[in-house]
């Protein structure tokens, strides 16, 4: 069996959402494919109405699929803070053709402000490894895990663009959506992250490799390049306007700088992937002035390194769950 599905940038690329069909009738809604946690949640009709706004919600009691999950229920915190929280339903998910029948669904009766003020965001579909998935009594596998025995190939790949339209596919390896070889990367997923090292960097065509390992996890649902001091440094210090300001948040540079410069980062043998300095211009940072908000930031307050979605769009990433590994190509 295999699954696709188109996913689509907001604005800024500061998050993908796809549409999954949820029970029966077919409920779509558009959620955020998330490598980065292990919950399948939703925004429901259980939620109360000061924290919707706009979303399109599941209604477990109009499907006729839909079983609770009586006694189970799940609260998940986020790095960011951000926060949901709800009760479970068993029902029939599909994510482009691809049909899971016994689905955890979990169903949001509170959420934090951060999710009810994104109105295009109806839930997250997370694809780390279910042992960090938070149903109490009993913790659930992710669509994955129940999608993987039946799957042609046990992987599933990321095709992020910048500002248009990319791919999920689950089951199998389209050889026409990159370039030149996958290099695979072996995962560790003790702590239920597709964490994997990099050998190094190197900062524009011209600079140096550095040799050094960035232990990082790959996570769809993050949106910028969160790295080390030390890596982050090396690269804004070649860029003339660049700033550390923490009134800002972290490194801000005029937004027409012409000294950005492409950012490579190591896979294995030798293998890069390069990110275009154009990708590391993020929003304004504010109406009035010209700079920008640089996607790459350090990582220091998060406490990981993450290979978010600024890394992602350049490459064509292989999730392979069946061997634990992590594929890296060219696109
Ligand atoms: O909460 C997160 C992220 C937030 C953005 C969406 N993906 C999951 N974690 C990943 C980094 C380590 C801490 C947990």
């Amino acid at each position: 069996d295999r699954g696709s599905v188109q996913n689509l940038p907001k604005s800024y690329d500061v998050e993908y959402l796809m549409p999954v069909s949820l029970g029966t009738p077919a409920q779509q809604l558009n959620l955020d494919l998330d490598t980065g946690s292990s919950d399948f949640w939703v925004f429901s009709t259980l939620l109360k109405e000061s924290m919707i706004n706009g979303q399109t919600l599941y209604d477990p009691n109009t499907s006729t699929t839909s079983d609770k999950m009586e006694g189970y229920t799940w609260k998940i915190t986020y790095g960011d803070e951000s926060y949901s929280s709800g009760d479970v339903y068993i029902d029939t998910v599909t994510i482009g053709d691809l049909t899971v029948s016994t689905q955890a669904v979990e169903a949001a009766k509170v959420v934090s402000e951060e999710f009810t003020a994104d109105s295009d965001n109806d839930g997250l579909v997370g694809l780390g490894f279910g042992i960090i998935n938070t149903v109490q009594p009993y913790k659930q596998k992710t669509f994955f895990e129940k999608a993987m025995p039946g799957l042609d190939s046990p992987v599933f790949t990321a095709d992020l663009k910048a500002g248009a339209p990319g791919r999920y596919n689950f089951g199998y390896i389209d050889d026409d959506a990159y370039l030149g070889n996958i290099t695979y990367v072996p995962v560790d997923s003790s702590d239920g992250f597709w964490r994997w090292v990099s050998p190094g960097f190197q900062v524009g065509s011209t600079g140096s490799f550095n040799s050094t390992r960035i232990h990082g996890i790959a996570d769809t649902g993050t949106t910028l390049l969160l790295l080390p001091d030390g890596v982050c440094e090396a690269f804004y210090s070649q860029i003339a306007s660049a700033e550390y300001e923490p009134s800002q948040g972290g490194y801000t540079f005029e937004c027409d700088d012409s000294t950005v410069p492409d950012f490579y980062f190591g896979t294995d043998n030798g293998q890069m992937i390069r990110i275009p300095g154009s990708y590391m211009s993020y929003s304004k940072t504010d109406t009035s002035s010209q700079r920008c908000f640089g996607g790459m930031q350090s990582d220091s307050g998060v406490g990981f390194t993450i290979w978010g979605d600024v890394a992602l769009k350049a490459a064509f990433v292989v999730f392979d769950q069946g061997n634990e590994q992590l594929g890296w190509a060219e696109k």
